[in-house]
């Protein structure tokens, strides 16, 4: 059976850092309340999810996918390229460790988050220009090379990671809103999406994608590919330039 690791919002979810959107009100109840649905909607997928205790003084502890790239059995721990977040990196190795993990680090002057990292089969695609560096790429490749991973570095300039501009259906298309999207080409495949969020999809397995409310049009266009969404609303952690990859950390061993 396939789990998640996730992290319950703290109480200072609001203070949550905002680098290309403009700031506006959190709802701090509703976000607990959308955090909920989220992990509700991968269990009754067949997700077991796995909580890393929450990080009450770390606003963004909830966007639990920056913490590590997870390859094989192998879980690279990210030193985030905000450094407000790397506390938040110690509690969540321990959770993954104790899952049976191998665990290495980036280490000083690398930075890496997660939200850079798009796998699609053994093909490693990392976000280069915001929150990881030319080190943290390095790092990376060196750390996954031995599991037989090509890392590839593709630029990011408009959102605050890879994976806010870009994710794959279970096809390996990649999809991304093309305003957002610095080199369509850099990918084998892409198809371009009709609404930012509609970019951002969690494959839960069986055709079924996991995806934000805000993105109407887009689960339209999933139907029609043969796909299945499911729908979860997640605006209040969207004001924090948040989606849907972010919340959780998939293991699929
Ligand atoms: N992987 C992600 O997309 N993470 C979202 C992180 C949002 C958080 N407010 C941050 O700026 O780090």
């Amino acid at each position: 059976m396939p789990s998640a690791i996730v992290r319950r919002p703290g109480p200072r979810l609001a203070e949550g850092l905002v680098t290309h959107i403009e700031r506006t009100p959190v709802d701090a109840a509703l976000a607990v309340r959308q955090w909920q649905q989220y992990v509700d909607a991968l269990e009754a997928h067949g997700w077991t999810t796995i909580e890393v205790p929450a990080i009450d003084e770390c606003p963004d502890g909830v966007f639990v996918e920056d913490t590590m790239v997870v390859y094989g059995d192998l879980a690279v721990i990210a030193r985030s390229g905000a450094n407000e977040r790397r506390p938040e990196a110690a509690e969540a190795e321990r959770t993954v460790a104790a899952q049976g993990y191998r665990v290495t680090h980036i280490t000083e002057p690398g930075t890496l988050d997660g939200g850079d990292i798009l796998k699609i089969g053994s093909t490693v695609y990392v976000g280069q220009g915001g929150r990881t560096n030319d080190e943290g790429i390095r790092q990376l490749r060196e750390a996954l090379a031995p599991l037989g991973a090509e890392v590839r570095a593709v630029p990011v300039r408009k959102v605050l990671h890879l994976k806010s501009a870009v994710t794959a259906l279970p096809d390996g298309t990649v999809i991304g809103y093309e305003p957002l999207v610095d080199d369509p080409q850099a990918f084998e495949s892409f198809r371009p999406m009709p609404e930012e969020a509609g970019s951002h999809v969690v494959l839960l397995g069986e055709g079924r994608l996991l995806m934000a409310a805000s993105a109407p049009e887009s689960a339209k266009l999933f139907e029609q590919l043969g796909y299945q969404p499911v729908v979860v609303d997640i605006s209040e952690f969207e004001k924090l330039e948040g989606c849907v990859t972010c919340l959780s950390v998939r293991l699929r061993r």
